[in-house]
Formats: structure tokens, C-alpha cells, sequence
């Protein structure tokens, strides 16, 4: 078995509610791989298995070969842990975070000191390093939380929603640092109810509703399997978007009528929206997109990823 995470038939039950129901999960060397889902799928409480933080309440799970039920500590050693909230002590400077957190490693100090000089310049907080935490926008927490996961050199690093909460320029950063980590060889997992996170960075990923994997793979097998080429985006003046589904009946291969408009999922999306127009028919707003995982989501669940 090659795999780092290892999962089958894995469940989470709190009190008798089924938060995680039975998935099987392969994660590989080198590979950046994603849990996509809505809030509630599941994500997080995988996560925390995987982490050793909660214990799986049936099933099987192997961390980097080995039992998190038996071997907690070891695995925990060759983790790295981002949690969805940034937990950083606010009463340390930057650095501190870091080095007494390499202490829970029992790295010596002089090795904690010169890692943590280059993981603040790593994720762009070098200038930073004596000031406290409190001052830090919201992107740079997050990127001195990566820092500090990766402060015993893991094997594998897990991100619980690494960009939720940050505006679009400092979760670019902190994609474009994931990114480097990914060029580096280092194994990421992460959770994301954002699609472009995950088509992004994940090299694969499983879709989770309701504590189940709905589909699996990489992003463009994901959407070659479930979704066309294109998709036709329309809005019509009126309050119930399906009144006009008849009208456009045979335009692509499905319709999707969602309260603020209607998808076409199409081959060509000029070729469809020609015909719409063709057809006399007049949305106040139009446009033809990429298929994204989004419309993966869609068809699956019927349901879109941030109802
Ligand atoms: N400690 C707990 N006790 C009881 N129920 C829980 C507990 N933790 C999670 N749940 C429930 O399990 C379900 C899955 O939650 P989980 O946090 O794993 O989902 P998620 O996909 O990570 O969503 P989010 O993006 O909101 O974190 C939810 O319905 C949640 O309310």
C-alpha cells in the first residue's frame, strides 16, 4: 500500500447523528487532494480523523501506514495541521509562534530558529517576525498558520478551508504559496466548499454531500464525466425563471432552472446562445462559460455548492 491516507468504509457518528458515512479515500505521495463539498458535508470531521484529533467511529484508517487509534502521537509527529480557525497565540510575536510550537516537536532551538526564519520568508512574513500577531490582516494569519504546520518538515500537510474568509487578493497569495509547497513535492490535503480552490490546487479530489463521496477524480475528469463543454447562464425579467424552460427546450443537452436563472449545459455556448436569440426569446443577462465544478456539484446534488 503506497497510499498516505488510506480510508474504507470510514465513519463519524456523534450522538447517533452520521456526520461522515462511509468513504473510502486513497490519498497518494506528491499528490494535492481536496474535499470539496457544502457546509455540513463532512469535510471537516474527516479531517480531524485524519489528523488524529477524533477517533473513527467504524471503518478503516491508515495514516502515512499506520493506526490512528494506536499510533496518534507518531503520525501526529509527521503531520502538518492547518485548522479551519487560525489559532495562533496573540500574546507571541510571529516568530514565538513558531518556535514554541516547535517545541511540541521537541526541535532544537537552534533548528526552530533558523526553520522559522526561512518559513516567515517562505510565506512572505520575514519583515514581520518581531511584531505580535494581533496587528496581521486575516490573509497573513492564515499564511503564518501554514508556516507554522510546516515547522516539523511533515509528510503531509492538512488544510481545513485555507482560504475561507479572505478577500480575493490574499487568497491568491496563499493559493500561489500552496502552490510552491505542491512544486516541492509536499503532499496536501485540504477541505473547500469554494470550487476555484479546488480546481486550482487540487491535482484530485472527491465531492462530499451528506457525509458520502459523491464522485471522484481529478477536476477535468470530474466535469468531462458529469457536465457538458459549456454552459449558457440566463436571467429573465420575471420571478420564476422555469417559465421560460419550455421555450428553450432542445437548446444543449439539460436545463437546470435555478430561482435567479437558467443553465444550458451545451457543446458551444455561442452557438447556443444564437439560438436562443433565434428563437425570440430575450434574457436580461446572458453569458456562455466553462463547465466548471460547480456544475459537477449541481448535477450530482441537485443543490448548488453554496446554497
Ligand atoms: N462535535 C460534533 N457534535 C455533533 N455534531 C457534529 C459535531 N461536529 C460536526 N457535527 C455535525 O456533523 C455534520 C458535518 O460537519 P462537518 O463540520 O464535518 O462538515 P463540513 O463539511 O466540514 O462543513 P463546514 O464547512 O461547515 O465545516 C454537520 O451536520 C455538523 O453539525
Amino acid at each position: 500500500m503506497n497510499s498516505l491516507i488510506h480510508a474504507r468504509g470510514l465513519v463519524k457518528r456523534f450522538d447517533g447523528f452520521t456526520a461522515v458515512d462511509g468513504i473510502d479515500v486513497d490519498v497518494r505521495p506528491g499528490e494535492a487532494f481536496g474535499f470539496l463539498g457544502p457546509n455540513g458535508a463532512g469535510k471537516s470531521s474527516t479531517m480531524r480523523m485524519i489528523g488524529c484529533v477524533s477517533p473513527p467511529s467504524d471503518g478503516v484508517l491508515r495514516i502515512l501506514g499506520m493506526d490512528p487509534r494506536r499510533d496518534g502521537p507518531a503520525i501526529r509527529a509527521r503531520l502538518g495541521v492547518c485548522p479551519q480557525l487560525d489559532n495562533l497565540d496573540p500574546e507571541l510575536t510571529v516568530r514565538e509562534n513558531l518556535t514554541t510550537y516547535a517545541r511540541f516537536f521537541g526541535i532544537p532551538r537552534k533548528v526552530a530558529r533558523a526553520r522559522a526564519t526561512e518559513l516567515l520568508d517562505f510565506v512572505q512574513l520575514g519583515e514581520r517576525a518581531g511584531s505580535r500577531v494581533d496587528p496581521l490582516s486575516g490573509g497573513m494569519k492564515r499564511r503564518l498558520t501554514i508556516a507554522r504546520a510546516l515547522i516539523n518538515e511533515p509528510d503531509l500537510v492538512l488544510l481545513d478551508e485555507p482560504t475561507t474568509g479572505l478577500d480575493p487578493q490574499a487568497r491568491h497569495l496563499v493559493w500561489e504559496r500552496l502552490f510552491r509547497l505542491k512544486q516541492q513535492g509536499v503532499t496536501l490535503v485540504l477541505t473547500t466548499h469554494y470550487m476555484d480552490e479546488a480546481e486550482q490546487l487540487c491535482d484530485r479530489l472527491v465531492v462530499m454531500d451528506g457525509g458520502r463521496i459523491v464522485a471522484e477524480g481529478s477536476p477535468r475528469e470530474l466535469i468531462a464525466a458529469h457536465s457538458t463543454r459549456e454552459v449558457v447562464e440566463l436571467r429573465f425579467p420575471t420571478e420564476d425563471q422555469g417559465a421560460y424552460a419550455d421555450e428553450l427546450k432542445g437548446i444543449g443537452e439539460r436545463i437546470e432552472v435555478l430561482p435567479d436563472r437558467i443553465l444550458l449545459y451545451v457543446a458551444d455556448g455561442d452557438d447556443a446562445l444564437a439560438e436562443v436569440h433565434r428563437r425570440s426569446l430575450t434574457p436580461v443577462g446572458s453569458l456562455a462559460r466553462r463547465s466548471s465544478l460547480e456544475d459537477v456539484f449541481l448535477r450530482l446534488t441537485g443543490r448548488t455548492l453554496v446554497d
